[in-house]
């Protein structure tokens, strides 16, 4: 495992970085005020000034956190030793963010310059980070944006459950209402209950139902021949 320097230390790395422009700042120690966005729910898209990222390139002082190079899962999940936040370096690629945030990453270092970019991160960020980051938000404001989080993830989970139930009801023999199957709905309770165990299955039931039965709307109104498709 590699950790890569401070882009702004002057080593180049494998993305071609230039060059940080606080690259003569010698490293300070891990300033609290930058621990709330790299400890937050969805982890920040680094960018430069006015392209869109949650935090500035000049923000982050050199030495504050763990910088590796985005294309190197291994290398992300190793750093995670060094302590401090693990920040990959993405270079001109957002499309490496949500493997980034799987394998790991604290913060999302993005060369790449213009609003478009960061959104795109930002966005995978936030269909990924729920499911591999836990958060233990402290105060009100930090819950809400923690469900939010989840909400972004789960929003994007439906999305792609209406598109495949939708797919189904052409290819069953009967499909829409007229084709429900009881005995397959309570097996999918069955198998999400193993992984709700907070949700008591009459509760989880109730869940599932309305999901299958919005499904079941959509598909309804759904007059196009085209397949689904998706990306995270
Ligand atoms: O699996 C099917 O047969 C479907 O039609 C899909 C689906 C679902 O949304 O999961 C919808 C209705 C059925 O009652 C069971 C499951």
């Amino acid at each position: 495992m590699t950790a890569t320097p401070h882009p702004g230390a002057g080593a180049a790395t494998r993305n071609g970085v230039p060059a940080h422009p606080s690259a003569a700042t010698p490293a300070r120690p891990f300033a609290a005020s930058f621990a709330a966005p790299f400890g937050g729910p969805v982890p920040p898209v680094v960018a430069p000034t006015g392209a869109g990222g949650d935090l500035d390139h000049d923000a982050v002082p050199a030495g504050s956190v763990t910088f590796v190079d985005g294309a190197d899962p291994g290398a992300i999940a190793g750093a995670r030793r060094h302590g401090r936040p693990v920040v990959a370096n993405l270079g001109e690629r957002p499309e490496l963010a949500a493997a980034a945030v799987a394998a790991g990453a604290d913060g999302l270092w993005l060369e790449a310059s213009g609003a478009a970019a960061a959104g795109q991160a930002r966005e995978a960020a936030a269909r990924i980070a729920p499911l591999v980051r836990s958060a233990v938000p402290g105060t009100l404001a930090d819950c809400r944006a923690a469900i939010d989080a989840v909400d972004a993830a789960l929003a994007t989970l439906l999305e792609h459950r209406v598109a495949l139930a939708g797919r189904v009801q052409r290819l069953k023999p009967v499909g829409g209402r007229a084709g429900r199957d009881p005995q397959r709905e309570a097996a999918i309770v069955a198998a999400m209950a193993e992984r709700a165990p907070s949700l008591p299955p009459e509760s989880l039931a109730r869940v599932v139902t309305a999901i299958i039965e919005a499904g079941l709307d959509a598909a309804e109104r759904d007059e196009s021949d085209e397949p689904p498709v998706w990306r995270l």
